[in-house]
């Protein structure tokens, strides 16, 4: 992954093609959050398209009409990139967004309104196997075929999305002061029906059980796989070729123990415990 294809922006490191720092300055500044808003916030690899999948049934009431016409990124519409047309302000309320951000570059307007965030988290060594898989899908990123080169790369920051340990303890500062709800991936894959009905809570969003049972149906792996409105198999091939490595690849967790050799993962842990040390919050993969 050469950093010259990234455009790095106060920390925060994305392909330059799609991405650009009036943008992201503007929707740091400038855009205007409203209450309703809801946002799907996640570092790259994390569960983002399962969220996504997953805002669009509850909005739906589990009404799959949209989840099969329109696709993802349209239904989720993306906040910082370039590379989409959704006109986020003419949007009805209440919208759902997608984001990559990290905290200190998320709208200013967000921190003194009642919107809410949902961050999906994801155990960050199964997130470098994702992105390993993903760099074979990507124009964008350079493949790298060993996992053990991505490994530093990915320690320093210096891959898709920036650093996880800034991205994750950056939202994990504010969790108190505003709105956030933390999901994590392997809550999704362990109790799926837990955690729609989790989501639906925060979201006041009221859901007979008919529909839980939709949502819950519809976001499974398989269908998600076989859905083109959620598997990229519709988006552009120079950016996203879904035939050199699916994009709803494997969805397990501790899949990482199948790539990482024992010094791989000593490594891992150790800059994991130094950047994490601090943090008052447990994940699930930290108890194991
Ligand atoms: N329904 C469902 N169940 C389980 N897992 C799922 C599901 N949908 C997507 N995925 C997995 O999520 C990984 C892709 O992450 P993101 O959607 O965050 O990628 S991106 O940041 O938008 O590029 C990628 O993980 P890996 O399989 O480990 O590569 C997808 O397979």
């Amino acid at each position: 992954m050469s950093s010259s294809n990234f455009l790095e922006h106060r920390g925060f490191l994305m392909p330059s093609k799609y991405y650009d720092k009036d943008k992201l300055e503007y929707i740091c500044n400038e855009f205007q959050v409203r209450d309703h808003d809801a946002f799907s916030i996640t570092y790259p690899k994390s569960g983002t398209t399962w969220m996504q999948e997953i805002l669009t049934l509850i909005q739906s009431d589990g009404d799959t009409t949209i989840s099969h016409t329109v696709p993802n990124w349209e239904r989720v519409p993306w906040l910082e990139p370039t590379l989409f047309s959704t006109n986020l302000e003419s949007l009805p309320s209440p919208r759902f967004m997608s984001s990559h951000l990290p905290v200190h570059l998320f709208p200013k307007s967000f921190f003194t309104s009642k919107a809410k965030v949902i961050y999906t988290v994801r155990n960050p060594r199964d997130v470098l196997v994702s992105l390993h898989y993903f760099s074979k899908t990507a124009g964008f990123l350079d493949e790298l075929d060993n996992i053990e080169e991505l490994l530093p790369k990915f320690l320093k920051g210096e891959v898709l999305g920036g650093s996880w340990f800034d991205h994750v303890r950056g939202w994990l500062g504010v969790k108190d002061q505003v709105n956030l709800l933390i999901v994590t991936y392997e809550e999704l894959l362990q109790d799926l029906r837990g955690s729609v009905v989790r989501i639906c809570n925060f979201l006041g969003k009221e859901l007979n059980e008919a529909a839980i049972d939709s949502v819950v149906e519809n976001v499974s792996f398989k269908n998600m796989k076989d859905n083109k409105m959620s598997n990229y198999s519709t988006f552009p091939k120079d950016i996203l070729d879904i035939q050199k490595s699916p994009f709803i690849r494997k969805g397990i967790s501790g899949e990482w123990k199948n790539h990482f050799t024992p010094a791989m993962s000593e490594s891992f842990d150790a800059a994991y415990k130094e950047a994490m040390n601090d943090i008052n919050f447990k994940f699930i993969w930290d108890q194991c």
